[in-house]
């Protein structure tokens, strides 16, 4: 048996009021909550006035293993989750081999439990090659424990291949999660479609690319009753489709990538890779809309996208240059700085977006509240200290972010998975 006690922890309660605490923790669980505890323990915590929340959830995380270790490795993109605050993800099936089979999934299932140092859920794809018309075995995926199904980084291009896959999962209660994309429509695109394509000469992907197949696919969702989520949701278009959705019925649920919540392409400083992601980064009016979207409760959730690439992939033109940003070592950080600090989202809003919600949606079992008896997964958050980011502190091999330089609060000071320290700053 081992303890550990944390003393004088700030805890969110109601209305983002704070209450200084200290908390216990024996083994894997939380044993007691109170004023001043005058315990013994095997090591004690000073949080020194520091943010304790249940640790964070991504759902939508790129960890590159097995297939694109120079990019990531299931152990650099766990340690990152953990200097993020984050003590659970679900990780992405673009990876060679794609988890398509319950072979290659339980491959894949191994490796995250071996080098993970936090919960990793992991995705399973619709299609082999995340491009087959021909729809996987879902139900013994499903059995083998599969969170979800996508096939991120690609869309689903034919109606009856995501009808298939929706008929599937439906019987085996896991959702359908989309990476909204319709080939047609893209163009050879590396950035949106708008005034600042044409600014800068570089073809543009219509933003339509996006809603035409979110519309076809809520039809679907709502004619077999699946469970269907929007991956990186982008466009104003697709909040209006979502929100219309909701009010019919339709199990519908929604993510949005930091990113999409703080930037534009007006932000698109020249022919810079580093503000290349798919989807693109949109309109002024999309961003609008995103924020209201995930204000109004129409997003559910807020998701990384953590999509790290090695620099010399990144360091060319747009033209030439991988989709993708890094985001879980900032994603708190950033919006906790710039929606909670200037008073457009609360501080609860926040924890709902990244703790309380994609635990619902997904149903995983890690810990929502902070709680005796519960699971010691949690995070401590200096919310006053102004950091700068740098490249050089990064975790993950992935140092493609264009907010290198930005400067915020909220830096991770210890993550606890299970009871365990796994990050110390
Ligand atoms: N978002 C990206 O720009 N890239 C992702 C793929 C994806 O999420 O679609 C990647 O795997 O690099
Ligand atoms: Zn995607
Ligand atoms: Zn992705």
């Amino acid at each position: 048996m081992t303890t550990l006690l944390i003393k004088n922890a700030q805890l969110v309660v109601h209305h983002d009021k704070l209450i200084q605490q200290d908390v216990l923790i024996q083994d894997t669980q939380i044993k007691a909550i109170g004023d001043e505890l005058k315990l013994e323990a095997d090591r004690v915590l000073d949080a020194k006035g520091a943010l304790l929340t249940p640790g964070l959830i991504d759902v939508h995380v790129h960890f590159r293993e097995p297939g694109f270790e120079y990019k990531e490795t299931i152990a650099t993109g766990s340690r990152a989750a953990a200097r993020g605050g984050f003590t659970t993800v679900a990780a992405m099936p673009n990876l060679d081999p794609v988890p398509a089979t319950v072979d290659t999934l339980q491959a894949v299932q191994s490796r995250n439990a071996q080098d993970g140092v936090i919960h990793i859920e992991q995705y399973a794809a619709i299609s082999d090659g995340l491009t087959s018309p021909e729809v996987d075995d879902i139900k013994a995926l499903a059995a083998a424990g599969a969170v979800a199904f996508t096939n991120d980084g690609k869309g689903v291009q034919t109606a009856a291949t995501m009808l298939q896959a929706m008929k599937l999962a439906v019987a085996v209660d896991k959702p359908i999660v989309t990476h909204l994309e319709d080939e047609s429509l893209m163009a050879g695109g590396v950035m949106n479609l708008g005034q600042r394509s044409v600014e800068l000469g570089l073809p543009g992907i219509d933003s339509l690319a996006e809603s035409t197949q979110l519309a076809r696919d809520l039809v679907m969702a709502q004619a077999t009753g699946v469970r269907y989520h929007v991956a990186h949701l982008s466009t104003k278009e697709s909040v209006a489709l979502v929100r219309i959705a909701k009010q019919l019925g339709v199990r519908v649920s929604a993510e949005v990538s930091p990113h999409h919540l703080l930037l534009d392409e007006t932000d698109i400083d020249g022919d810079n890779a580093l503000f290349k992601m798919n989807p693109p980064l949109r309109a002024p009016q999309d961003r609008a809309a995103v924020i209201a979207g995930l204000l109004d409760g129409t997003i559910d959730m807020v998701a990384t996208d953590h999509a790290p690439h090695a620099t010399a992939e990144k360091e060319r033109s747009f033209l030439g240059a991988a989709f993708g940003i890094t985001g879980i070592e900032t994603s708190f950080q950033l919006l906790y700085t710039h929606l909670v600090r200037p008073g457009i989202a609360t501080l609860e809003q926040l924890l709902t977006w990244m703790i309380v919600k994609p635990a619902e949606v997904f149903q995983l079992k890690a810990p929502t509240v902070i709680e005796v008896g519960g699971q010691a997964d949690l995070a401590l958050f200096d919310l006053e200290t102004a950091h700068t980011i740098t490249a050089e502190e990064f975790v993950s091999k992935g140092v493609n972010t264009p907010f290198i330089g930005a400067t915020i609060y909220g830096q991770t000071v210890t993550t606890i998975v299970d009871g365990q320290v796994v990050y110390e700053a």
